[in-house]
């Protein structure tokens, strides 16, 4: 069996995003991705600044190590990266952790189909903005979103908004899904900063701005507009 490329197993904590924000949950994040935004707040996960950290685990070693770090205290998991949906190995991870009883949720951008997406109890897509420099195939991606609706899985789309044209992004997005569960979020532009207040006020001036932006909006409708909530208690800190 393949082994996963792990960088991060921590927790339990809360998820500070999307669908499920407030959730007790113990993450594992996954070293690789095939993007690069220009944002990303986990460059680590696939700049090679970290490369060394990655600890090549079987899907049982993962659970042993999750139970050692979390203990008793949780029965939620949640994937992260990098982008896990790259990890065909991932399948034997969602049945360790299906046969131990624990509720699974994964985050990923919509870039490539894996046939256990339809294994994950709550399913983040997080299609990428222009501000993030990456250019989204809406094929890709409308295949998934079809993939996904048929099989009855619990997904929900979350896109980051910056500015105005990651907005006008989102309108795109919200046409082309007018049937998904439809998050907005504030983009952290200061994923730097170690000041916390500093960071604080920023973040909460520019959620003002998000949600002001949405209510007048004629096309975002049935929408949820959120923090990254984390980041309100924790700031820019690794492992939280
Ligand atoms: C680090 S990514 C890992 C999972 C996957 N690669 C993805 O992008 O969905 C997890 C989430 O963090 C979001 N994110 C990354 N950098 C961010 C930033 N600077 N501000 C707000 N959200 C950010 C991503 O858009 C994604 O929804
Ligand atoms: N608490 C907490 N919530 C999160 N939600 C998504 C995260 C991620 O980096 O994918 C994340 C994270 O890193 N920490
Ligand atoms: S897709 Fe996710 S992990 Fe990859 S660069 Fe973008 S935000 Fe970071
Ligand atoms: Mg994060």
């Amino acid at each position: 069996m393949k082994k996963l490329p792990v960088l991060e197993i921590f927790g339990p904590t809360i998820q500070g995003e999307g669908m499920v924000i407030g959730q007790k949950t113990m993450f594992v994040r996954t070293a690789g991705c095939d993007y690069s935004c220009s944002w990303c707040d986990s460059a680590f996960t696939w700049d090679g600044s970290a490369k060394k950290d990655i600890q090549w685990m079987t899907a049982e070693e993962v659970w042993v190590k999750l139970q050692e770090v979390g203990g008793e205290s949780f029965s939620h998991v949640t994937i992260s990266g990098g982008n896990p949906g790259l990890l065909p190995q991932i399948a034997e991870f969602i049945r360790v952790l299906k046969a131990n009883g624990i509720q699974t949720a994964l985050e990923t951008q919509g870039s490539k189909w894996q046939d256990w997406f339809t294994e994950i109890d709550e399913l983040t897509i997080s299609p990428k903005p222009p501000s993030s420099h990456m250019e989204i195939d809406e094929e890709v991606l409308r295949k998934i979103v079809e993939r996904l609706e048929e099989s009855g899985t619990t997904f929900s789309l979350k896109t980051v908004i910056f500015d105005e044209k990651d907005l006008t992004f989102a309108r795109n997005l919200y046409k082309m899904f007018p049937n998904t569960s439809f998050f907005l979020q504030v983009g952290n532009e200061d994923t730097a900063e170690q000041d916390h207040q500093t960071l604080l006020m920023t973040l909460l001036k520019k959620y003002e701005w998000l949600v002001e932006e949405v209510m007048k909006d004629s096309v975002l409708k049935n929408v949820r507009v959120l923090p990254q909530l984390h980041t309100y208690i924790w700031g820019n800190k690794r492992g939280v």
